[in-house]
């Protein structure tokens, strides 16, 4: 890999998700600093895998080139500018992972013309299956772009976006829609336990369904979706009344909503983090 030393700072969800993908790639775990205030979250990723840890952001960024900001979004400024004061900034390269807040507040907090990239990943980075949309500032150089795209690459697909405001489309797509589906897996859990099946044997339905459901997709890049849906779809069979049922109900509807939601909501998130 082209990247020679990553810090996080912050050790929550989503900065442990892609920690555990690149260690588990085979990043040296000795090039990674993960800074968090609170001890516990830190310790359980360095007894995990070996990655160094400390209270200071600014001893993080000060041990890395590349930083990877996974704070709240309302936090990202405060952070930077903590950064700023104690770290040679302009040397460096920033990639935020947080929804809702502009390359311009970024700036303005660092006071600086620096490198900036914003990213939306997702969860199942975790297990090297995540999505990651990237958006570069003019300051990051064709380097820092290889070097984000390496980064992101270590724990699922990039798709590089040409204008900012594409990172809230792509929050609604792929940052937030792991939930989407687990939300539906949780419905039809409710409903396989009230059907008589133990918890456990709920579970272990719902989710090999998803996942046969998923693979199949990947592996019939020829057929649309559509098609697969009907190949499961006999006329006047058991799946028909249940997709009536769902069409009924507004599922398009529903799903243009709530993804429309998601995007009004880091818009809304944006302006209130300037
Ligand atoms: N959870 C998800 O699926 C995704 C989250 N994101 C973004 O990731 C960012 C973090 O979200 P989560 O990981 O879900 O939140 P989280 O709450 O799990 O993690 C945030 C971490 O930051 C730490 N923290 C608080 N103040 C700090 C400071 N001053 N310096 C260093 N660390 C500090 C907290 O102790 C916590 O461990 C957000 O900006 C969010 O928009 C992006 C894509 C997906
Ligand atoms: O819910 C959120 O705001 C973050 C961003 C995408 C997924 N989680």
């Amino acid at each position: 890999m082209l990247m020679n030393k990553i810090a996080f700072i912050g050790a929550g969800n989503m900065n442990s998700a892609i920690i555990t993908g690149l260690v588990s790639n085979g990043f040296t775990p000795s090039d990674v600093m993960v800074s968090n205030p609170s001890p516990e979250k830190r310790e359980k990723l360095a007894d995990n895998y070996n990655v160094l840890h400390t209270a200071s952001n600014i001893e993080a960024a000060n041990f890395a080139d590349t930083i990877v900001l996974g704070v709240k979004p309302y936090l990202i400024a405060d952070v930077l500018k903590e950064i700023s004061d104690q770290v040679d900034v302009e040397n460096k390269c920033f990639i935020s992972v947080a929804a809702g807040c502009s390359m311009a507040t970024m700036e303005k907090a660092l006071g600086k013309t620096c490198a900036l990239i914003r990213t939306m990943p997702n969860t199942p980075s975790q297990i090297g299956l995540g999505v990651t949309g990237l958006y570069a500032s003019d300051k990051v150089t064709d380097e820092q772009k290889a070097q984000a795209d390496a980064l992101m690459s270590s724990v699922g697909i990039t798709k590089w976006l040409d204008k900012e405001s594409d990172i809230d489309n792509i929050i609604a797509v792929s940052g937030s829609a792991p939930a989407y589906f687990f939300l539906f897996m949780e419905a039809m859990e409710h409903k396989a336990q009230s059907l008589g099946f133990t918890a456990e044997e709920s579970r272990k339905l719902v989710q090999q369904t998803a996942l046969g459901a998923a693979e199949m997709v990947v592996k019939n890049a020829d057929l649309s979706i559509a098609q697969l849906r009907e190949n499961v779809t006999s006329k006047g069979g058991t799946t028909a009344a249940a997709l009536n049922t769902f069409v009924e109900g507004g599922i398009d509807t529903l799903v243009d909503n709530a993804m429309d939601a998601a995007l009004h909501r880091a818009k809304e998130m944006a302006q209130s983090n300037v």
